[in-house]
C-alpha cells in the first residue's frame, strides 16, 4: 500500500460539512453522528463514525477505444479522475480515499494527487477485474499495515473513479441507509427497456421497465458486511461480477436500501460521454461570477446594477467590496468582473491576481478575469487611454501561464455624470446614450 501523497496530507477535521443540505438530511446525519458516538463513547472514543471510500480506478477503458484509460484522460486539462477526487474530498466527513490503480500508472497517479494537491489520498494495486480492485481497497482498509494511516471505518463508500459528478447529498444518503440496512445503493430509471435475446438472436422476453432500476454508484457498506462478502465470495464472482451490492445480498443476507440518486452519476463510458462530463463541468463553473468593485460606494451604483445584469443570465452574481478579496476564495467562484473605477488602471486587477495566485484556485479550473475601466470624453483621449491599457497584454500572457485567462474591458461614454461612475453604467446600458465598449 502506497501514500498517494508524498510527505503526507494528515486527515481532514472530522465531522460534516452540512452547508446546502436540508433539513432530512442533516437529521439523517444527526442520527448518523449520534449512533457512532454511542459507540466510540462505549469504546472510550468519541467522535463522528469513521467513514472512507474505496475507488475502483484500475480499468483500461476498452469501450472508451483511447489509449490511455479513461480514467486519466483530460477534460478541460484535468485528468478526470482529479474530478470525482476532488468530489469526495471536499466531503469533509470521509476519512480517506482509498485508490486502486494498475502498478504501471502508480507513479501518474501520484503525480495527479500532488499537481492537484489531492488530500487523504492512499494508493493500493488494483486487480485485474473491478471486484478484484475494490477487494484490495477493502484489504488495505482492513489490515492496516504498520505504515499506514488508515484504519477499519464503520462504512465504506464504493464509488468508480469515472463517475465524476457524486454530490455530498446522495453520498450522505447511502451511507445513513448503509448504516441502518448494512448496505446501500444510488440507482436511476432505465432509460431503455431491458431485454433478453435467446440464443438464435431472436426476443426471448422483455422485463417491464416500471419494474426495474439501473444501479449506479456510489453504494455504501457497513465495512464488516462488505469485507466478509468479498472474503467468502467465489473466484467466478470476483471474475464476473459487476454488483457489490449483490455479493452483500449473496454471502451476508443483507438486502441493500435503494436511493434514488441524479442523472449526473452516470459511468463516463464511452468517448462521448468525455463531451459531456466537459459540458457539465463548463455548465457549473459558468454559472457563478463574483463582481468585485474598489469602493464600497460604487458597489451600491455600478455593482448592485451589474449585478441585476447578470443575473439574467447566471445562476449565482455576488458583488463584493475590493476590500473583501480574501473572501472571493472561499467563494469557489471560477469568474471575476473586477471594475476599477477609483483606482488607477490596474491596481484593483493586479490585487485579484495576487489573491487568486495565494489561493491556487486555478489548479483545478480556469479562472476568468475580465477587467473593467471607464473613460468619459472630457479626460484623456480614447487612443491613449487604450494605449495605456495595453499593459493588460504582457499581464495576461503572464496569468495565462497560471491558467488565469484576463481580459479588458474599457466603457467609453460621452457624457459628463456629475455623481459615481455607476450611473454612467447605468446610462451605456441604454442604448440611446450608448458610448463605447472596447475588449482588449
Ligand atoms: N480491473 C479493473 C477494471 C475496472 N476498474 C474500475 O472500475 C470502474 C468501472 O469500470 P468500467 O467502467 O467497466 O471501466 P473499464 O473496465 O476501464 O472500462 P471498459 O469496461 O470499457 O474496459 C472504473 O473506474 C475502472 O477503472 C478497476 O478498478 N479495475
Ligand atoms: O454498474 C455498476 C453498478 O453496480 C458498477 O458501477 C460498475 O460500474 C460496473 O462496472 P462494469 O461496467 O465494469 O461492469
Amino acid at each position: 500500500m502506497e501514500s498517494g501523497t508524498p510527505g503526507g496530507s494528515g486527515p481532514a477535521e472530522p465531522g460534516p460539512r452540512l452547508r446546502g443540505l436540508g433539513g432530512a438530511l442533516q437529521a439523517a446525519w444527526a442520527s448518523l453522528l449520534s449512533g457512532a458516538q454511542a459507540q466510540a463513547q462505549a469504546e472510550g472514543g468519541c467522535c463522528a463514525p469513521a467513514v472512507a471510500a474505496v475507488l475502483p480506478a484500475g480499468g483500461s477503458g476498452e469501450r472508451m477505444g483511447v489509449p490511455t484509460p479513461k480514467q486519466f484522460c483530460p477534460i478541460l486539462e484535468r485528468p478526470l479522475i482529479s474530478y470525482t477526487l476532488q468530489a469526495l474530498e471536499r466531503v469533509r466527513w470521509i476519512k480517506d480515499i482509498v485508490v486502486a490503480v494498475t502498478g504501471g500508472n502508480m507513479e501518474a497517479m501520484k503525480g495527479i494527487i500532488q499537481r492537484y494537491q489531492h488530500k487523504r489520498i492512499s494508493l493500493v494495486e488494483a486487480g485485474v477485474t473491478r471486484h478484484r480492485s475494490i477487494f484490495n481497497g477493502l484489504k488495505a482498509l482492513a489490515e492496516s499495515q504498520p505504515n499506514s494511516r488508515l484504519s477499519r471505518p464503520e462504512v465504506v463508500i464504493i464509488h468508480d473513479a469515472v463517475r465524476p459528478f457524486v454530490e455530498e447529498d446522495v453520498l450522505l444518503k447511502v451511507v445513513t441507509a448503509a448504516k441502518e440496512h448494512g448496505a446501500a445503493g444510488a440507482i436511476r430509471p432505465l432509460v431503455s427497456t431491458v431485454i433478453s435475446p435467446s440464443s438464435d438472436g431472436c426476443l426471448d422476453h422483455s422485463l417491464d421497465r416500471t419494474k426495474h432500476r439501473a444501479s449506479e454508484m456510489p453504494q455504501a457498506f457497513l465495512f464488516d458486511v462488505i469485507y466478509e462478502a468479498y472474503q467468502q465470495c467465489s473466484d467466478y464472482d470476483l471474475e464476473f461480477g459487476t454488483e457489490c451490492l449483490q455479493l452483500a445480498l449473496k454471502y451476508c443476507h443483507v438486502k441493500a436500501k435503494l436511493v434514488e440518486g441524479s442523472p449526473d452519476l452516470w459511468k463516463v463510458t464511452y468517448k462521448r460521454d468525455l463531451y459531456a462530463a466537459e459540458s457539465i463541468i463548463k455548465e457549473r463553473i459558468s454559472q457563478q461570477m463574483c463582481v468585485v468593485m474598489d469602493t464600497k460606494e460604487d458597489e451600491e451604483h455600478v455593482g448592485r446594477c451589474l449585478e441585476e445584469m447578470l443575473k439574467n443570465e447566471l445562476n449565482h452574481v455576488k458583488v463584493m467590496s475590493g476590500r473583501d478579496l480574501q473572501q472571493v476564495i472561499l467563494e469557489q467562484c471560477y469568474n471575476f468582473v473586477c471594475v476599477n473605477v477609483m483606482t488607477s488602471d490596474f491596481e484593483k486587477t493586479q490585487k485579484l491576481l495576487n489573491v487568486l495566485d495565494e489561493s491556487n484556485l486555478s489548479i483545478l479550473y480556469p479562472v476568468v478575469v475580465i477587467s473593467v475601466h471607464f473613460l468619459d470624453n472630457k479626460s484623456i483621449p480614447f487612443g491613449r487611454k487604450m494605449e495605456d491599457l495595453m499593459q493588460i497584454k504582457e499581464l495576461a500572457r503572464e496569468v495565462k501561464k497560471r491558467n488565469i485567462l484576463l481580459c479588458g474591458l474599457l466603457i467609453y461614454y460621452p457624457q459628463v455624470i456629475e455623481s459615481a461612475k455607476g450611473r454612467a453604467f447605468v446610462k451605456i446600458s441604454d442604448p440611446e446614450s450608448m458610448g463605447r465598449l472596447t475588449l482588449f
